[in-house]
Parts: structure tokens; C-alpha cells; sequence
């Protein structure tokens, strides 16, 4: 990497789509979600390499993150990339330690949002200075590189860095075959486009018929609002897909605890692989008693796991069979790959959150980055896909029979099309106007 190349300015936008208008990601908590993005702009001092990245939120609030971004890049603007990189550690230590912003926090809700959308650029931003995809940069780190990234900070007793060495090196003379897979068959995914609340059983059932001849195996439903209409839809579901094949519900957390274990086992019927998201997010322990009292059904959850720490605690208490770790929540890569490493040193799968917007652009590095350096398995494995939004990505993820296939081009891939910031932005962008003035 040329040693001079400096970030000379940061840009951030406010994008909202609206996609609540036809109830695409409703859930029993989020009824009306307009997927959005706080969308960051690093330009350097070379007119050719630019850094994107992102944080995902649901409209309002969005302005919140686009002001904590702002008041967070002065960490990165005017510095040199190399020295962002070189100790990566020490760069999102500054970021998630600045003395007065941390009081907001630490580490979670809006300025760790921002912490993410901040370090996903600088990500892109060093990947396309090597003009490689964000997963194959990071895989090929040597093992020592890799671990001068991670933050480490609070996990040491749960994960050690001479473990996360272990972990590392003990993969090192493989990563090339597992590599060689993914390009050939890709990761397993799985989908959530037919399952939403707000959709009718038509809809459902019409998704699910689509999805079934395009080679998905595994489906994800909605539950949590009302259990006749949870049953009806799940009884929908299992007739189309079959006996067989994975189906996984979704409460977003609703439930209080021993509802949760009650309504769970009215659905155990339907055979259910996992329950995500049962009960509050923070829960740890709550999780616990509902992953012992729902067994052999799993508990799943991380989408808004706010930070290392709760991923540790989960793993700790065994409450989770599933880690679903998302791009956008938590510190970026830095911290994800400190989460990747526990749940492969408590044996739990990570079967990544993804959807809104870019999540699944951005899920699709993180799922190559676990299985040829970290997790190394492909057993209970499969990441998230919902099939909206893409189209506004320069580099939009491919996916084949159910597969998430491996980024080609350099960077991070959260770089969107000029005219949909143009249409978009909020609240100036031609589609809102449009909304707006009516
Ligand atoms: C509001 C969002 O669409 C959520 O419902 C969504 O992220 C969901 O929890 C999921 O697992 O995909
Ligand atoms: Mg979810």
C-alpha cells in the first residue's frame, strides 16, 4: 500500500427507502421499516481510491447515526490509511474511547453504529488499496496480522489472544482448500423474503413456492404477534417446503420470557430449527432459560446483540445454538472477527443477520472470512439473504441456488449508484420529495 495515501474527508448521507409501504420487513416489532443507511464517503488524496461504508437503521433516526459518524471522523480524516491499519486495535480503541462521546454508549446504540458505518469504510477503503475483496484481504493476513486487527478488550476471560492464535494458525494449512470450495459452491444461505408479518398467507405461500424452485433449502417466518395467525402460517410454510427441508421463526423480541417457552412449544409442531430473537436482546440469562426449556430447538440471536461483551455472555451461559452476527451493530470487522473466534472456541455455529440494506453485501465477506480462517466448518451454517435493494449496489451480491457466491471486486462492496443517493436522500432525493409534498 502506497505509505502516503491519506483520508482526506469524510461525507456522510442520509438514505431512506421506503419500503414499509408494502411491508417488506415488518416483524412483530418494526411495522412500518423503511430500510436506511447512514452512508459514509472517505476521499483520499488520490482522486482514484475512495472508501464506502455503511451503518443499516429504519428511517427516523437515521439523522441521529449521519450527526454521530460526523462527530466521530475527525479520529480518521487527515490520517494516513497505513497508519489506521497498522494497528487497527489502537484505531478503534480512539474511536470507541473518545472521552466525552463514550458516555453515549459505550460501545452500542447510535455511536457504535457510527463506530461500524466509520470502520466499514476504512475496511473498503484498505481492500481496494490492495486491490482485493474485502474476504480475501483479510484471509490472507498471516495469522499474527490478523490477530494486530481484532479488539480484544473485555473477552480475555473467555478468549485469550494466544487462543485466538491457536484458533488462527491451526487453519492456516487448509484456508486454501476451503477457498477453493467456496468459489466453486458458494456459502449456504437461507431466506426470509417470503415470510414477513405485514404479507398476506397468498403472498407466503406464492414466495415459498418461487423460492422452492429457486433452490432454497432453508425458510425464515415472522412470529410473535398473534399465535393463530403464527400457527396458520407456519402450518402454510411446512405444507409447501415439506417435511424436510429447514424452517426457522422469528419474534424480533416479543415475548417475555415463559411466553416465549410456551408459544414456542405451540409451534413445535411445525418443526422448527431455531426461535430467534425470543426476548430482549440484553436477556443473556432469560436466553439461557429459554434455550434449556425449548431444546432440541435452537435460540438464535445477535442482529441487535450491541456489542463483543453480550456475544460473550450468550456464549458463556450456552443460550444461544446460533450466532448471528451482524455487519452493522457492532465495531465492524475489527470486533466481529473477536465474536467469530469465541463462538468457534464454544463450538456454536455463526449463522450471520443480514437483509436491509447491504447488510447481505456485507455478510457475504464475513461468512468467507469464517469458514476459510476462523469457524472452518460448514455444519448448521447458514447465512441470511432477503432479496430486496440490491440493485441500488455498484458491486450487488450474487447469489445461486441458495448460495452466497464470493465477492470479485476490490473492497467491501457498499458502494450504491450515484442516482439512487440522488433519488433516495432524505429528505431532499426525488422519491421522497415526491412522498413529501403530497
Ligand atoms: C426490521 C427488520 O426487517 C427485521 O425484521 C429483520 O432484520 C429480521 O429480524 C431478520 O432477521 O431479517
Ligand atoms: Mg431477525
Amino acid at each position: 500500500m502506497d505509505p502516503t495515501l491519506t483520508i482526506t474527508d469524510c461525507k456522510v448521507v442520509d438514505l431512506r427507502f421506503p419500503t414499509s409501504e408494502e411491508a417488506h420487513g415488518s416483524d412483530a416489532m418494526h411495522s412500518d421499516p423503511d430500510y436506511s443507511a447512514a452512508y459514509v464517503v472517505l476521499t483520499t488524496n488520490q482522486s482514484d481510491l475512495t472508501g464506502f461504508g455503511l451503518t443499516f437503521t429504519l428511517g427516523r433516526g437515521t439523522d441521529l447515526c449521519v450527526g454521530a459518524i460526523e462527530q466521530l471522523a475527525e479520529k480518521i480524516v487527515g490520517k494516513q490509511l497505513s497508519t489506521l491499519v497498522e494497528s487497527f486495535s489502537e484505531t478503534v480503541h480512539q474511536l470507541a474511547n473518545d472521552s466525552q462521546l463514550r458516555w453515549l454508549g459505550p460501545e452500542k446504540g447510535v455511536v457504535h453504529l457510527a463506530t461500524a458505518a466509520l470502520l466499514n469504510a476504512v475496511w473498503d477503503l484498505w481492500a481496494r488499496a490492495e486491490g482485493k475483496p474485502l474476504w480475501k484481504l483479510v484471509c490472507d493476513l498471516t495469522p499474527e496480522e490478523l490477530l494486530r486487527c481484532i479488539n480484544f478488550s473485555y473477552l480475555s476471560n473467555a478468549l485469550t489472544k494466544e487462543q485466538a492464535l491457536e484458533i488462527l494458525q491451526a487453519n492456516e494449512a487448509t484456508k486454501a482448500v476451503r477457498e477453493a470450495e467456496l468459489l466453486e459452491t458458494g456459502f449456504p444461505a437461507y431466506t426470509t423474503s417470503a415470510g414477513w408479518l405485514g404479507y398476506s398467507d397468498d403472498l407466503i405461500r406464492r414466495l415459498c413456492r418461487e423460492a422452492l424452485a429457486d433452490g432454497w433449502e432453508h425458510f425464515k417466518l415472522k412470529v410473535g404477534a398473534n399465535l393463530e395467525d403464527d400457527r396458520r402460517r407456519a402450518a402454510i410454510i411446512r405444507e409447501v417446503i415439506g417435511p424436510d427441508r429447514k424452517l426457522m421463526v422469528d419474534a424480533n423480541q416479543r415475548w417475555e420470557v415463559a411466553e416465549a417457552i410456551e408459544w414456542v412449544k405451540s409451534l413445535a409442531e411445525f418443526n422448527l430449527w431455531w426461535v430467534e430473537e425470543p426476548t430482549s436482546p440484553d436477556d443473556a440469562v432469560g436466553h439461557a432459560e429459554i434455550a434449556r426449556a425449548i431444546a432440541p430447538i435452537g435460540v438464535a440471536t445477535g442482529e441487535q446483540c450491541q456489542n463483543r461483551v453480550m456475544f460473550k455472555q450468550l456464549l458463556q451461559l450456552n443460550a444461544i445454538s446460533f450466532c448471528q452476527i451482524d455487519s452493522c451493530r457492532i465495531g465492524s470487522v475489527n470486533e466481529i472477527l473477536g465474536v467469530l473466534l469465541m463462538a468457534k472456541r464454544f463450538g456454536v455455529p455463526v449463522c450471520p443477520h443480514a437483509g436491509g440494506v447491504g447488510l447481505c453485501e456485507y455478510v457475504n465477506h464475513l461468512v468467507m472470512i469464517d469458514y476459510i480462517a476462523v469457524g472452518a466448518s460448514l455444519e448448521n451454517r447458514v447465512a441470511e439473504f432477503v432479496d430486496h435493494l440490491h440493485e441500488h449496489f455498484v458491486y450487488p451480491v450474487e447469489v445461486k441456488r441458495g448460495h452466497y457466491m464470493p465477492p470479485q471486486a476490490p473492497g467491501y462492496s457498499a458502494e450504491i449508484h450515484t442516482a439512487s443517493l440522488d433519488d433516495y436522500r432524505y429528505p431532499d432525493g426525488v422519491e421522497w420529495q415526491k412522498r413529501l409534498s403530497k
